[in-house]
């Protein structure tokens, strides 16, 4: 019996994201029976070319028609590119590319063949892990959170810690240590805080032609405009109680509240905004947390991170203070979710994505037999 889907023990498992920022493929190796972490393996990073995010751009929000068929067939390539490259893996685990989310509406698409993707490589590969969530009636996002869980026991936690990943969206899970399994009720609260870079990146873009505010160089030289702040924060999503999650450009008419700012104004209230979605969404934890880390590529921004501790009342750090990568949690956490699936373990709860009961989502395509002869 193949170990990673039937046996018992840890196996070598690769994940792979391919993220709301558009701006590759990250893969990474996890050495997990699904519960318990046991080690971290090599990485690799694929990065998407400018013609190929303008594929997956004229996709988001489609959910079929050729711009959908190009995207997928895309993103398919794009990780058999990054993946065939590692050794030795026993399972994968593959998100795949979100191209529209709407949970409560017409469910929620990530593009990618993951039965292609088996056959390519030779390994057993788990895909379209929120499906199944969104139709037992979850949120199907966010799913780091049960890795999270994984995660502050792996950093020997004793006191509730969060995880906020500032990616496209931001998302938060809140952990509190002292229970034993992820879905335990109270071991965790998770939910989307708000558009986290994605606004930033899109504003970038469109007046200054660049992928992105790097090093918060153009936030740094703004001011932050609080009426346009104080509109945004009345979005009715910030007083929405957990469960919630977002599509990327859910918040897309944002940018027209800073329409008439200057630049550097426009991109210091942006950032603002994504401070103060994170500062709001803390406000749902059942007591601050001993410390917020930061994954993501969101903590790459130092004014994005100073607003942040200015507006926290508890320590903020990137992950990498506890040992962690935050390039690759992500892609680490669909190699733990891969093999959760594969063992019948689930991997959403009400605490993360409201959903009735415990599902371990996913579809596990095989790789065909080499028959000889
Ligand atoms: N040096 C930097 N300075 C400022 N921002 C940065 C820096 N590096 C990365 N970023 C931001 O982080 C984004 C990428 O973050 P990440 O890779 O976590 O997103 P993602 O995984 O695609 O999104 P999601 O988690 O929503 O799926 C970039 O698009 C950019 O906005
Ligand atoms: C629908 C979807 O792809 N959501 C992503 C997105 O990116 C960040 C945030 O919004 C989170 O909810 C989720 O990804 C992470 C990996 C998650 O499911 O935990």
């Amino acid at each position: 019996m193949n170990k990673a889907i039937g046996g018992a023990g840890p196996v070598r498992a690769l994940g792979a994201m391919s993220g709301t920022s558009l701006d590759g493929v990250d893969a990474a190796v996890v050495e997990t029976d699904g519960e318990r972490l046991f080690g971290f393996g090599e990485t690799a990073y694929r990065a998407y070319s400018e013609d190929e995010r303008a594929v997956l751009r004229a996709a988001l929000g489609k959910w079929h028609g050729d711009e959908v068929e190009a995207a997928a067939a895309l993103v398919t390539l794009a990780h058999v590119e990054a993946l065939s490259k590692f050794e030795d893996v026993e399972l994968v685990g593959f998100h795949g590319q979100t191209l529209a989310h709407e949970p409560k509406g017409r469910g929620t698409l990530q593009v990618g063949d993951g039965a292609a993707l088996a056959k390519a490589l030779g390994v057993p590969v788990v895909w379209d892990f929120r499906s199944d969530d969104v139709a037992m009636g979850g949120e199907g996002a966010p799913l780091a959170p049960f890795f999270h869980f994984a995660c502050a026991k792996w950093i020997g936690a004793t006191e509730p810690v969060a995880f906020l990943n500032l990616g496209g969206v931001g998302n938060l899970t809140y952990v509190d240590p002292s229970f034993d399994r992820p879905e335990d009720p109270g071991a965790l609260l998770a939910f989307d805080t708000g558009p986290a870079n994605a606004p930033i990146d899109d504003l970038m873009q469109a007046r200054l032609g660049q992928r992105m505010d790097r090093d918060g160089a153009v936030a740094r030289a703004g001011v932050v405009e609080t009426g346009a702040l104080e509109l945004f924060l009345a979005e009715p999503f910030f007083a929405k109680m957990p469960p919630k999650s977002l599509d990327r450009n859910d918040f897309a008419e944002m940018v027209g509240l800073v329409r008439e700012l200057g630049d550097s104004d426009a991109v210091a209230t942006l950032t603002a905004m994504s401070a103060a979605a994170v500062a709001k969404g803390m406000e749902h934890c059942p007591k601050p947390p001993s410390r917020v880390l930061v994954t993501g590529g969101g903590r790459h921004n130092p004014v994005l991170m100073e607003m942040l501790r200015v507006s926290l009342d508890c320590p903020v750090a990137p992950v990498e203070s506890v040992g962690l990568d935050g390039d690759m949690l992500e892609a680490q956490a669909f190699a733990y979710l891969a093999v959760r699936v594969a063992r019948g373990l689930p991997t959403s709860c009400p605490g993360t994505t409201g959903v009735r009961a415990l599902v371990g989502g996913g579809i596990v395509s095989r790789a065909p037999v080499e028959r000889a002869g």
